[in-house]
């Protein structure tokens, strides 16, 4: 099948992106978007993050091939039904959400008769909102699209397409494989960097100001990560329950042997973890998966 409308609800840091993305990629392809809050929506009008911002969620699905959802995954079975109406019976309805299981859960509860195929692209920033998106966003970064059993292998090609034209690199995976993965890789390091800054500015010994002044090393870095989504983080926590448990304790079983390690003097025991923790970080370099952060200069507000 061939993708020639895309409808995207949530016109925030993703939405918007993909809607500059699918304008710049993809300019023979019409894009509607919609978003609940009216602010966004007339920002959106002004960005021209999609070329018709509808007033309706109906008004931005209807004759839509694909429809991406972009809202938080608490947000997502809510949004799902209020387009049902205006689905067509061969549309194609994804999403961006951060975590697979209970947003497909979601959107099937809500859409039980059309073709649901989660997806997530790993890329973001700790912006959130209708300013945030830029359209190279998803530029050599992964996608993981989890088709559910019996999912329509043409309409999955068609997103994998899809997301491959704006530039992600896309696998398939089964959507419970796929939270217990960015667990570790992106909600726990979530986790810690809101915990880290928050334990630094609650520390009596040390003022809020010392805490500004001295972050311009290791610790800056959570606090770019501290500073993400409230609401967002809120959902993927409520949302990736089981996994973000599960990984939680492996890492504070890891955490408490650094600990003991340090207790014991034991040099050798953190020359070994940190030798080994610095060849992936160089492996990640050497593959080039580093350099998707605005900060690196390729933000393109386009
Ligand atoms: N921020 C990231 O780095 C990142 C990366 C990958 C995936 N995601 C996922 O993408 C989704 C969106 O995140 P974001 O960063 O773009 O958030 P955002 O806050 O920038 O945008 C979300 C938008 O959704 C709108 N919204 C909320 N409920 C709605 C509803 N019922 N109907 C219509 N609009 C509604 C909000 O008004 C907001 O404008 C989340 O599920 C998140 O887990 C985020
Ligand atoms: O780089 C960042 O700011 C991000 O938080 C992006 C990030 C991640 O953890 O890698 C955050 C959440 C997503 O679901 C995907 C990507």
């Amino acid at each position: 099948m061939t993708i020639e409308r895309v409808a995207i609800i949530g016109l925030g840091l993703l939405g918007g992106s993909i809607g500059l993305a699918v304008q710049k990629h993809l300019p023979g392809v019409a894009t509607a978007g919609y978003d609940a809050d009216p602010d966004v929506r007339a920002r959106a009008r002004e960005r021209g993050l999609t070329a018709v911002v509808a007033d309706r969620p109906v008004e931005a699905v209807e004759k839509a091939d694909l429809v991406i959802l972009c809202v938080p995954v608490g947000a997502m079975g809510e949004a799902a039904r209020a387009i049902a109406p205006a689905l067509g019976e061969d549309t194609i309805v994804s999403d961006v959400g951060s975590s697979k299981e209970s947003t497909y859960s979601a959107l099937s509860e809500a859409l039980p008769h059309h073709h649901v195929i989660p997806a997530h692209p790993v890329a973001g920033t700790e912006e959130s909102g209708p300013d945030a998106g830029f359209a190279s966003l998803f530029h050599r970064r992964w996608c993981i699209v989890t088709p559910p059993e019996g999912a329509d292998p043409a309409k999955v090609a068609a997103l994998v397409t899809f997301w491959e034209d704006l530039g992600a690199l896309v696998e398939t995976m089964d959507a419970g494989h796929h939270d217990r993965v960015l667990a570790v890789t992106s909600h726990i390091p979530h986790l810690i960097a809101y915990t880290i800054v928050g334990t630094a500015s609650d520390l009596e010994q040390v003022t809020r100001s010392e805490v500004i002044k001295f972050s311009a090393g290791g610790f800056r870095d959570f606090t770019r990560i501290a500073a993400s989504d409230p609401t967002m983080w809120r959902d993927v926590f409520l949302n990736n329950r089981e996994a973000v448990l599960e990984m939680l304790d492996r890492f504070l079983t890891d955490l408490a042997l650094m600990r003991e390690a340090i207790r014991a003097e034991d040099g050798e025991t953190m020359f070994d973890w940190f030798t080994r923790t610095r060849a992936i970080r160089r492996g990640i370099v050497a593959i080039g998966q580093d350099d998707a952060r605005p900060d690196f200069g390729r933000k393109d507000h386009d």
